[in-house]
């Protein structure tokens, strides 16, 4: 099968770089690298994680900048969050030594957004920043491979040590997806409702419209929809590269999410179906400051439910903890709860300092699932 591959530009000056999304792209992942200048006489390293080499998609990565002239060696790293870790990080650099990257080298991360965040994070401050190719390979990469947001963990927080760095390229080949689990489909189909709840109504209201033929992965369908996703990230990003101010809005659903993934050891959901949780949280909490009405909570809500995404609080985790954790969040300063808010579906705006008693009580309720 063919598709016609599509190409979204992100605009940021000596930044700047092309987000490619079509089927095979890993057969031409060499040359595609050597056009935006990678240069094949310094080597590169291969990072991904067990499961993305399992299903073949290494090989045939390693095989094309092989062909293409380029000396690469491999890493493989366990898969999940567990890997967006210090200790996981210092067998990178030991790994990027051996070898023998130099400031000419890069990085080509081969997976998901654990690859991509933790590869990024090791490129970002490997002798101080090297080059870096993203090559996402499951559905939420649309979002993880956009816009140099790298990072590992803590136990203080997620993501909370890291950097600004920007890919080089953005190699999205839509036939990797293929051998991704239905959960993980899922997954990332949080973070395109996101781009839609934030930006793009009529984006919204297509995947309304069109939710069973995206999760069916159609390739036609999803080129489409990945395109317009990535095209809402670059645009945000674009505006406000370093979360200055508007980038936050790309936050929409994590400040609960991100709490949520923390508290449950990062072993219970994945990170689409926290922020997705997170998303009907942040739409119960703009309908409690009156912002939206109830139909649209709903309309939300629906949304997640036919997606097969979660929609409700955890009962066993308690809302005191989640609050404490909403504390720390990277968005709050001043120990101040920072939540993005809904005032219509397309439009929010950053809340500074919502009232933590107004959230303790609707954490309370939704996690008995009253509504
Ligand atoms: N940097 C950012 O802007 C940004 C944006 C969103 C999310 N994130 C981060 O991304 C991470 C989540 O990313 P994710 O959902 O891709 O998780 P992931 O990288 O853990 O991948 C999900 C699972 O799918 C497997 N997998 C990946 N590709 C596969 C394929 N093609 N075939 C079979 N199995 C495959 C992985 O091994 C893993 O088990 C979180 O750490 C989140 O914080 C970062
Ligand atoms: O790119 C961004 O900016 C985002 O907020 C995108 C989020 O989907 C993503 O999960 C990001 O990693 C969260 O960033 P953080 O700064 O809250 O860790
Ligand atoms: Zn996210």
């Amino acid at each position: 099968m063919k598709i016609e591959e599509r190409r979204v530009h992100v605009e940021l000056g000596d930044r700047s770089y092309d987000i490619v999304i079509g089927l095979e792209l890993l057969d031409r992942l060499g040359d595609l690298a050597k056009e935006v200048g990678i240069p094949t006489t310094s080597s590169c390293l291969v990072v991904t994680d067990a499961n993305v080499a399992g299903a073949g998609h290494l090989e045939k990565a390693l095989a094309s900048l092989q062909k293409a002239g380029y000396k690469a060696s491999e890493a493989v790293i366990p898969p999940g969050e567990e890997s967006k870790s210090l200790s996981q990080a210092s067998v990178l650099y030991d790994k990027a030594f051996e070898a023998g990257l130099d400031r000419r080298s890069a990085i080509f991360a081969i997976g998901g957004g654990v690859v991509g965040d933790l590869a990024g994070f090791i490129a970002a401050t490997y002798m101080r920043g090297i080059a870096f190719v993203q090559v996402p390979t499951t559905v939420l990469a649309h979002d993880s491979s956009v816009g140099g947001k790298v990072a590992v963990n803590h136990p203080k927080g997620k993501n909370v040590i890291g950097a600004f760095h920007q890919p080089k390229l953005v190699v999205y080949d839509i036939s990797t997806l293929g051998t991704l689990p239905a959960r993980e489909i899922r997954s990332g189909v949080a973070e395109v409702i996101k781009h839609g709840l934030i930006w793009d109504a009529d984006f919204f209201t297509w995947m309304e419209a069109s939710i069973e033929k995206v999760c069916s992965l159609d390739p036609e369908i999803l080129a489409d929809l990945l395109a317009r996703s990535c095209s809402v990230k670059a645009a945000v990003v674009e505006k406000d590269e370093k979360e200055d101010n508007l980038r936050a809005i790309l936050n929409f659903g994590h400040t609960l999410g991100h709490a949520i993934e923390s508290l449950s050891s990062y072993g219970t959901y994945t990170h689409g179906e926290a922020i997705a949780i997170g998303m009907v949280f942040a739409a119960e909490l703009s309908l409690q400051y009156g912002r939206i009405d109830r139909d649209t909570v709903e309309r939300i809500r629906n949304l997640f439910i036919r997606t097969g995404l979660p929609t409700e609080i955890p009962s066993d985790l308690d809302p005191v903890e989640l609050l404490n954790l909403m504390r720390q969040d990277k968005k709050a300063t001043g120990g101040k709860l920072t939540f993005v808010l809904m005032s219509a579906i397309g439009h929010v705006d950053v809340v500074k300092d919502a009232d933590e008693a107004t959230v303790l009580e609707l954490l309370r309720r939704l996690g008995r699932n009253e509504q």
